[in-house]
């Protein structure tokens, strides 16, 4: 295990406001890392620094050693960084397992000889199937993704970022907008996910049980500085960020 993803003062002014100060972190391959922090924290901003969708006004970002601060988001989604966005990518005319497929299909070659051809589409079928299995959704390969529930949508979303094998999934608050019954399956795909292991995963939510109970380490934002990163024993006894939680309630 190494260090896949690290910020050194990572910052970011929109006028005079510094939305995200001076933020130095080190993610640990295949852990899952959680960002907590009040509202206006500054954790959705830090996830566009990290996906390329804002570039920062001052700082660094690497991915495994390399600097890709000035990459664009398709070439770091190409590098292997994966972001949810709210149900945003998902395609709602076509099914659950096409959508899916389409991921898969994207990370394969295509081969034109008829042999191999037949195999490889039996290959990206199975493959589909393994992922919509990890995200609870086997049940509704055939049904179309606009009729699926909100958490439904989510997991979609999920195993697309999965099947084109994303190293580093940034994951922004995938219980938002849930109902309750939707919540614990969420949770569990998390869960699924940390079990296979091979992945990092990088963790926005307010539901701060859950994060308590899937986290490796969490990172504490306040007014777009890092007030603590720990393991969540550490956190939890932090006064600092107690007094801050408590404060910004
Ligand atoms: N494009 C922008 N222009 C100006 N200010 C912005 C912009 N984006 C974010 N901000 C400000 O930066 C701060 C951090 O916002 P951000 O959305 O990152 O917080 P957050 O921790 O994700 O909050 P929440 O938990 O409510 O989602 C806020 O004060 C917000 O108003």
């Amino acid at each position: 295990m190494g260090t896949i993803l690290e910020t050194k003062q990572l910052t970011v002014c929109f006028g005079d406001h510094v939305a995200v100060d001076d933020v130095s972190i080190q993610v640990e391959q295949h852990q899952l890392k959680s960002i907590i922090g009040p509202n206006g924290a500054g954790k959705t901003t830090f996830f566009h620094l990290l996906s390329g969708q804002l570039k920062p006004t001052y700082g660094r970002v690497f991915f495994k050693g390399e600097d890709i601060t000035n990459l664009s988001p398709a070439l770091r989604t190409r590098k292997g960084i994966g972001r949810s966005f709210q149900i945003t990518n998902i395609f709602p005319h076509l099914t659950c397992f096409e959508n899916v497929r389409l991921a898969v299909q994207s990370k394969e070659k295509v081969y034109f000889n008829w042999f191999s051809h037949v195999k490889r589409f039996k290959e990206i079928e199975r493959k589909t199937y393994e992922w919509l299995e990890l995200v609870l959704l086997n049940h509704k390969a055939g049904e179309l993704a606009a009729h699926l529930a909100h958490g439904e949508k989510r997991k979609l979303e999920i195993a697309m970022l999965l099947a084109l094998e994303t190293e580093l999934l940034l994951l922004d608050e995938p219980t938002a907008g849930m109902s309750l019954e939707e919540v614990p399956k969420i949770l569990e795909v998390i869960k699924r996910i940390k079990e296979q292991g091979n992945r990092t995963v990088l963790l926005i939510e307010h539901k701060i049980d859950m994060v308590l109970d899937l986290s490796d380490t969490i990172m504490v934002l306040f007014n777009g500085r890092l007030l603590a990163d720990g393991k969540p024993e550490e956190i939890i006894e932090n006064e600092q960020v107690q007094s801050a939680y408590l404060g910004g309630m």
